[in-house]
C-alpha cells in the first residue's frame, strides 16, 4: 500500500509519516519544508515542491500507484489570515483544489483532509461536536470550511471519499523523541511556554485574563500529536476498507486554560517560566473544547497520551533534545 502524504515533513504530517512506515506501508512525501523535519522523515520516498505545481503533480502520480492522499499542508495561523486572506485562499484552497484535480485524473479517490477547529466561529456551545454551525470567523476557518464543502461535492460528482480531520490544539512530540513541533515562527502556546522554560525566549505573553473563565484565560483542547496520527492511520483503514466520507473533530474533551497549561509546565520542567499579561489576541474564542467522541464510537480511536503533564513532557523532552 502506497501513501502520499502531502506536507509529510512537518510537525503533523511527520508524525503520520512515521506511524506509516511503522505499518509497513510505502510512502513519498512530498513537502517544500527542508531542514530538521526532513531529516526526520526517515524512510521512503521524499519529493522537495509544492501542490501547486500541476507537472510535478502529473509526474508523482504518473510514477506511483497510490491507495490514498493524506494532505497536511497548509497555512495554519489565523492572525496573518486576517491580514493575508489572498495566501490562505491560494494556499490552502485553490492548491488544494488543484492536488484533488489530479487525484480524480488519476481514480485516486481516498483523501485525508486536515481540518481545523477554527471551521466552528465562536462556540455556541461546549463541547463542539460536528454537528455545530460552521461559521468560521477568520480567512484562515472559512479556507479549511471551503475545502471542506467542496469535498462533499466532489465525493457526489466524482466519488472521492474523504475523512475530514477537525483538530483542535495539536500539541505534544513523538514519545520516542524522534521529531517534535517546530513552527517558524512559532506562535503556539505550548513551544513558546517551553521556550520560556528552557531560556530560549526570557517570558510567555499571556493573551488575555478578562475572558469568561474560572482564572479569565482562554480555554482548549490539547490533543498528544501521536494521537492524532492515530486518528488519521483510523480514517485511513475506514476509507481503504470502502468507507464512506466522514468528518470527525478531535480533542481529548478536557479544557486548560492557558494558566493551568503554564502552572503544569511549571510542574514538568522544575523551572519559574516568567509571565507578562498582555491584551487579548484577535480572534480568540474564549472556550475550544472538543465532543470526540463520534470518532471513538466510530473508528475505536482511543487517546493514549490525554494527561496534560505528558504531552507537555514529550514536547520538553523535544525542547530540550
Ligand atoms: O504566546 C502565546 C500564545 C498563545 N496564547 C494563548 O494560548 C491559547 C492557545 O493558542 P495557540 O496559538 O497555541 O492555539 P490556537 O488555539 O490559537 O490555535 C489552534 O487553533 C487554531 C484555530 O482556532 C489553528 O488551528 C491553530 O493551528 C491551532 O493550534 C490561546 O488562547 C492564545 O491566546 C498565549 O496566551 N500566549
Amino acid at each position: 500500500m502506497k501513501i502520499l502524504v502531502v506536507g509529510g515533513a512537518g510537525y503533523i504530517g511527520s508524525h503520520m509519516v512515521k506511524r506509516l512506515l511503522q505499518s509497513g506501508a510505502e510512502v513519498v512525501t512530498l513537502d517544500n519544508l527542508s531542514g530538521g523535519y526532513r531529516d526526520a522523515v526517515c524512510g521512503g520516498v521524499f519529493v522537495y515542491g509544492d501542490i501547486a505545481d500541476t507537472r510535478l503533480l502529473n509526474r508523482i502520480f504518473s510514477t506511483h500507484s497510490f491507495a490514498a492522499v493524506m494532505h497536511f499542508a497548509s497555512h495554519i495561523q489565523v492572525g496573518e489570515s486576517v491580514q493575508e486572506p489572498s495566501k490562505y485562499y491560494q494556499n490552502n484552497v485553490s492548491n488544494t483544489l488543484n492536488l484533488l484535480d489530479v487525484m480524480v485524473a488519476f481514480d485516486v479517490k481516498k483523501f485525508i483532509f486536515s481540518s481545523t477547529a477554527a471551521i466552528f466561529g465562536e462556540p455556541q456551545y461546549t463541547p463542539i461536536d460536528e454537528n455545530h454551525p460552521k461559521d468560521p470567523i477568520n480567512p484562515y476557518g472559512r479556507s479549511k470550511w471551503m475545502v471542506e464543502q467542496a469535498l462533499s461535492d466532489y465525493d457526489r460528482a466524482y466519488g472521492l471519499k474523504a475523512a475530514c480531520l477537525r483538530y483542535f490544539n495539536a500539541a505534544g512530540a513523538d514519545p520516542d523523541g524522534e521529531l517534535g513541533e517546530r513552527h517558524d515562527p512559532e506562535t503556539h502556546l505550548i513551544p513558546l511556554v517551553l521556550q520560556a522554560a528552557s531560556g530560549r525566549r526570557t517570558q510567555i505573553r499571556v493573551f488575555g485574563r478578562d475572558y469568561e473563565t474560572p482564572d479569565g484565560t482562554c480555554i482548549r483542547d490539547y490533543i498528544h500529536v501521536t494521537d492524532l496520527a492515530e486518528a488519521h492511520w483510523l480514517a485511513l483503514e475506514h476509507l481503504l476498507a470502502g468507507g464512506d466520507s466522514c468528518a470527525f473533530n478531535l480533542g481529548n474533551g478536557n479544557g486548560f486554560s492557558v494558566q493551568e497549561v503554564i502552572d503544569v509546565a511549571r510542574q514538568v520542567t522544575g523551572k519559574p517560566i516568567a509571565c507578562e499579561d498582555e491584551a487579548r489576541r484577535a480572534g480568540d474564542p474564549a472556550r475550544l473544547v472538543a465532543d470526540s467522541r463520534k470518532i471513538r464510537e466510530q473508528l475505536g480511536w482511543q487517546p493514549r497520551y490525554a494527561d496534560l503533564a505528558t504531552i507537555i513532557a514529550d514536547a520538553w523532552r523535544w525542547e530540550t533534545r
